[in-house]
């Protein structure tokens, strides 16, 4: 379930400069860890930051409360709920200001709103702090869980001296719950991991704490002998910690000689710090010490100093248990009446220490409750970042579908476009080519009029139509010489000077057909009367004959020669055999001196001549 607890780079950075706490002063540290500021780039990283920063602060503040510095100075987000950092934060400012019950209940609410998506280095930090706050609130299962994740997060990141530090204070707790030999294996372990002398004279000195619970009195005062030996002269504190504890175990061993000895020595080393707990604890092993000598009056006044100093500074489960000692004492040296008020007392301060501890239950209840309720709320507003997220993706998503098949309908619609465009040409050219085609096999490629093939199917088309027609066979006389004399391509451009003049005077129903080599055919629909045929055959000898053909800077003067017949289009084998009879009157205008025309007006008329402007019957 847990993901990587290893520090990073950045935590690393941090943790460095917040565990200098031996050698740096906490503004020091403070200042220190400004310069991070820019190297913090996630939220998370911003948190971390934040709540050591506030945390220092608070220490450089003790007792100063400067309710201008609010949490978001420290670059607590404002955007997403509070999380586990800030209720840290929150924390060390209430315990600048001793107000230690609130203190400890955003301590509960801090631990608790710790979620897997927390640095590792915010983790370990919160969770050491917890353990003291839950066992003081008797949350003995908490206090053992936050120990486990310390601990976990310590050996992730080989934090040795961490490690053994959170073992000792397992230790204590295991003890507390009356798991002795845990409790001694634990706090073995954690004399292998401490290395600071402050570290290891409060793990040895819990070590023969549990002793001492576990009544292993000789084990347990061996080892406050030790610690005496090692501290004296040193260090005063040491020495009266580990002497007080001592006396308690020379009393309980009916040592009262070494007893009496010890305590005198340290009252007069205690009384060197005048309102300190080690004087308080002093006086009490004093009192009993001095009960115990006989000296009635001197131990009661002794107790009462100090019980006045437990009183005022609210450290009452301590007191309770020497009430009940007392108590105790002054039974054994016969005196009923005070034992039973101290009893008395004693109880009553366990009743009051029961309904502190049913208050603080509460609290941890209520923190529990906030907590979760918070985790809620920020889980809720990062799934509502993330649906505003993946609406965003969405979005972006359709739009580029959007954009795709817009595109892909342009390309479509361009490529039809084109292919379109590219049909509508290759059509274009194809009936351009087709137009050409057709005029190419309709048409005489030299003189552009009509061919024999077309006249085939424009007379196929007429057949059997009853139509009446005009067809002239025309025949360039002597054009034979023509070609000798002028050149083949002289003779090419005379045919195509006499098409020109057969073709200009004709009409839309009327075509011209180059028959042969040079032969035209003149096929005029319906005309309308004989003479206007005879016309005709005049215009047609005469529109030749009139004038020469000028080719090559030369007049080349031309005749032609007519056979011509009025006829009516019946069936193609009878209009091939007055073709054969057109064809004959033309060879007869030959014969008879060219440059005329000959045929019939009417197939029932008589042949008729026709020579160039004059006409011959
Ligand atoms: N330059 C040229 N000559 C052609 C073409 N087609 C036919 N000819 C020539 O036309 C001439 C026809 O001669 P012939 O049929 O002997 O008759 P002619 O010389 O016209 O004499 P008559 O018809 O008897 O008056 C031949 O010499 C052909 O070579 C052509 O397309 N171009």
């Amino acid at each position: 379930l847990e993901t990587n607890l290893e520090f990073t780079d950045f935590e690393k950075k941090i943790w460095s400069k917040v565990m200098s706490y031996q050698t740096n002063k906490p503004e020091e540290i403070y200042d220190a860890l400004l310069t991070l500021k820019d190297e913090a780039t996630s939220k998370k990283q911003h948190e971390l930051l934040s709540m050591h920063l506030c945390r220092l602060w608070a220490m450089q503040h003790v007792q100063v409360p400067d309710s201008s510095t609010t949490p978001e100075n420290y670059g607590f987000s404002e955007l997403s709920p509070p999380a586990a950092a800030y209720y840290r934060c929150q924390q060390a400012k209430l315990v600048s200001i001793n107000q230690l019950r609130q203190a400890s209940e955003l301590s509960h609410l801090a631990y608790h709103s710790l979620s897997n998506d927390d640095l590792p280095a915010l983790r370990i930090w919160l969770a050491y702090d917890y353990i003291e706050t839950a066992t003081e609130a008797g949350a003995f299962d908490d206090a053992i869980m936050a120990a486990q994740l310390s601990i976990q997060i310590a050996k992730a990141n080989d934090l040795a001296e961490w490690e053994g530090e959170t073992l000792a204070r397992l230790a204590l707790i295991q003890s507390a719950l009356g798991n002795f030999e845990q409790a001694l294996s634990t706090n073995s372990e954690a004399l292998q991991l401490i290395k600071q002398p402050d570290n290891l004279f409060e793990t040895q000195a819990n070590r023969a704490y549990i002793l001492m619970t576990a009544n292993r009195l000789t084990e347990s005062k061996e080892i406050y002998r030790a610690l005496l030996n090692q501290n004296k002269g040193i260090d005063d504190f040491k020495y009266l910690i580990a002497g007080i504890n001592l006396t308690g175990i020379y009393f309980s061993l009916g040592m009262y000689d070494e007893n009496r000895k010890l305590t005198n020595e340290l009252l007069e080393l205690a009384i060197r710090y005048p309102g300190s707990y080690v004087l308080a604890y002093t006086k009490v092993a004093m009192a009993n010490t001095l009960l115990q000598q006989g000296d009635k009056e001197a131990a009661e006044s002794m107790f009462l100093q100090a019980r006045l100093w437990f009183e005022e500074n609210q450290v009452l489960e301590p007191l309770s248990r020497f009430l009940t000692e007392w108590a105790d004492n002054l039974y054994r040296s016969g005196f009923y009446l005070e034992a039973f008020t101290a009893l008395r007392d004693s109880m009553k301060l366990t009743q009051d220490i029961d309904a502190s501890r049913q208050k603080e239950n509460a609290t941890l209840t209520n923190a529990l409750i906030t907590a979760e309720q918070q985790k809620r709320e920020l889980l809720l507003y990062e799934q509502q970042q993330q649906q505003r997220e993946a609406k965003l993706v969405q979005k972006q998503l359709e739009l580029r579908l959007t954009l795709t098949i817009l595109t892909a309908a342009f390309l479509l619609i361009f490529s039809i476009v084109m292919a379109y465009k590219r049909v509508q040409k290759t059509n274009q050219l194809l009936s351009e080519k087709n137009q050409h085609l057709d005029y190419a096999s309709n048409h005489d490629p030299l003189t552009n009029v009509y061919n024999r093939r077309y006249f085939e199917s424009f007379v196929l088309s007429r057949e059997n139509s009853g139509d009446k027609a005009f067809v002239l066979l025309i025949d360039i006389d002597h054009f034979k010489k023509v070609n000798d004399v002028y050149g083949h391509k002289a003779g090419d451009e005379v045919l195509i000077v006499v098409s020109k003049r057969l073709a200009s005077r004709l009409r839309s129903t009327e075509c011209i057909v180059r028959w042969g080599g040079e032969e035209f055919l003149i096929f005029i629909d319906r005309p309308d009367q004989k003479e206007q045929c005879i016309q005709i055959v005049q215009r047609v000898l005469s529109e030749i004959n009139s004038s020469p053909i000028y080719v090559n800077n030369q007049h080349i003067s031309v005749t032609i020669s007519i056979g011509f017949m009025a006829l009516t289009l019946e069936t193609i084998s009878e209009f091939e055999i007055k073709l054969k009879k057109i064809d004959s009157f033309l060879y007869q205008a030959k014969e008879q001196g060219r440059n005329r025309a000959i045929g019939y007006l009417d197939e029932h008329l008589e042949k008729l001549t026709i020579e160039s402007t004059a006409v011959e019957l």
